[in-house]
């Protein structure tokens, strides 16, 4: 005989294992680690109270446009200039994580961003790399076990993919996972960057594009089609692609049914998407239409300080607007571990021993 499953609490829910693929570095700094690197670098912030600089980065970045969004990574990106911070900040981002529930994160920047002071792009690399392993080494130690793996963005306002997509292939195997392009998406189409798809294709490196996001379906069509994208940075403009009639029937485009047909993992971010202006709120999020669909949504958190946001959170968010169980989350966190640029029998791994048996246990109650 079967039970009823337990409730999704917010306690449970905190628990339970968790996959992150899209969450960038300087998007998840704590703001107290913020003003302590302010202060001992002279970079004057906004307010120095980190109750109220962690308001302020979230009403920023609640602007209704991406390049306004992206203003506020100015304080972020200051204070992340030397080795000391970079290191800091990856390890209590691997902490956060960890304390998150998170059990596999993909975590991404763009190295070209802190090469202010002096740092060359491998310094950079190499410099998060070992604040990341120091994070999950105090991760374990407080009996936490998480593992992440490290993409390097290219922005698209700066003309440096090639050379970012070189240091991928350089830094592989030392948890350097994959590749993405950031930044502003209207004017950039993703095209620009042609001979970095070509460069990590032949090397059989992995990427993904942040595509469909702050632009619509001619970005997510060149970011396949054209650039072959493994993956969709939100992506969640593809629900512009699918018709919901009076029968409540969705008629799929041909996108929106090459994206599903292919299982092309979508990145969806639902809070950064409200700051951003791609959905007016959770309940009317496409997350919800794209889930039902079937599409291989997954959820992420993007940019942890500027939302005031964690996986738990975003979680909640979508239980609380979509009335989802553990059943759907457990396929949400599947269908991201399986979209994971890993290998596969590190994915399977991870599935069978660790995600399987917490929602087997989070349902059990
Ligand atoms: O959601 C986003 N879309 C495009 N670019 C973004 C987003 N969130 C952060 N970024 C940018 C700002 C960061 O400095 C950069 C690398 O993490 O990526
Ligand atoms: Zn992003």
């Amino acid at each position: 005989m079967s039970t009823a499953a337990a409730p999704v609490t917010p306690a449970a829910l905190l628990r339970v294992p968790k996959v992150l693929l899209h969450d960038h570095l300087d998007g998840g700094l704590r703001p107290a680690t913020v003003v302590e690197l302010a202060a001992a670098r002279g970079h004057a912030l906004p307010t120095t109270d980190p109750d109220a600089l962690g308001a302020w980065f979230r009403e920023s970045a609640d602007s209704g446009s991406l390049e306004r969004y992206l203003e506020t990574f100015a304080h972020t990106l200051a204070v992340m200039q030397d080795e000391a911070a970079l290191a800091r900040v990856a390890a209590e981002c691997a902490e956060d994580l960890a304390a998150d529930g998170v059990v596999y994160a993909e975590v991404r920047y763009a190295p070209e961003l802190f090469t202010e002071r002096g740092l060359d792009l491998d310094a950079v690399v190499a410099t998060v790399q070992a604040g990341f392993a120091e994070g999950v080494r105090r991760a374990a130690a407080a009996g936490r076990s998480i593992r992440i793996g490290t993409l390097l963005c290219a922005m698209r306002q700066n003309d440096r993919a090639l050379e970012v997509a070189e240091l991928v292939v350089r830094h592989r195997g030392e948890g350097v996972v994959g590749f993405d392009i950031a930044g502003p998406e209207a004017g950039y189409p993703p095209s620009r960057y042609l001979p970095a798809f070509a460069l990590l294709r032949g090397a059989n490196a992995h990427y993904t594009i942040h595509a469909g996001e702050a632009f619509g379906l001619p970005s997510i069509q060149e970011a396949i089609q054209h650039c072959g994208t493994e993956r969709l940075g939100h992506g969640v403009r593809i629900a512009d692609d699918i018709e919901v009639g009076a029968d409540g029937r969705a008629r799929l485009g041909t996108l929106a049914a090459y994206v599903r047909d292919r299982r092309i993992p979508l990145e969806l971010c639902p809070s950064s998407n409200l700051q951003t202006g791609a959905a007016a709120s959770i309940a009317e999020h496409p997350f919800g239409l794209l889930a039902e669909q079937r599409f291989r949504v997954t959820v992420n958190t993007d940019n942890r300080l500027m939302s005031a946001c964690s996986m738990t959170s975003e979680m909640q968010a979508l239980v609380d607007a979509f009335g989802y169980g553990w059943d759907d989350l457990r396929r949400f966190t599947v269908n991201a571990m399986e979209s994971a640029f890993i290998g596969w029998d590190e994915r399977l791994e991870l599935i069978e021993k660790v995600i399987e048996p917490g929602y087997a246990a989070a349902a059990a109650g």
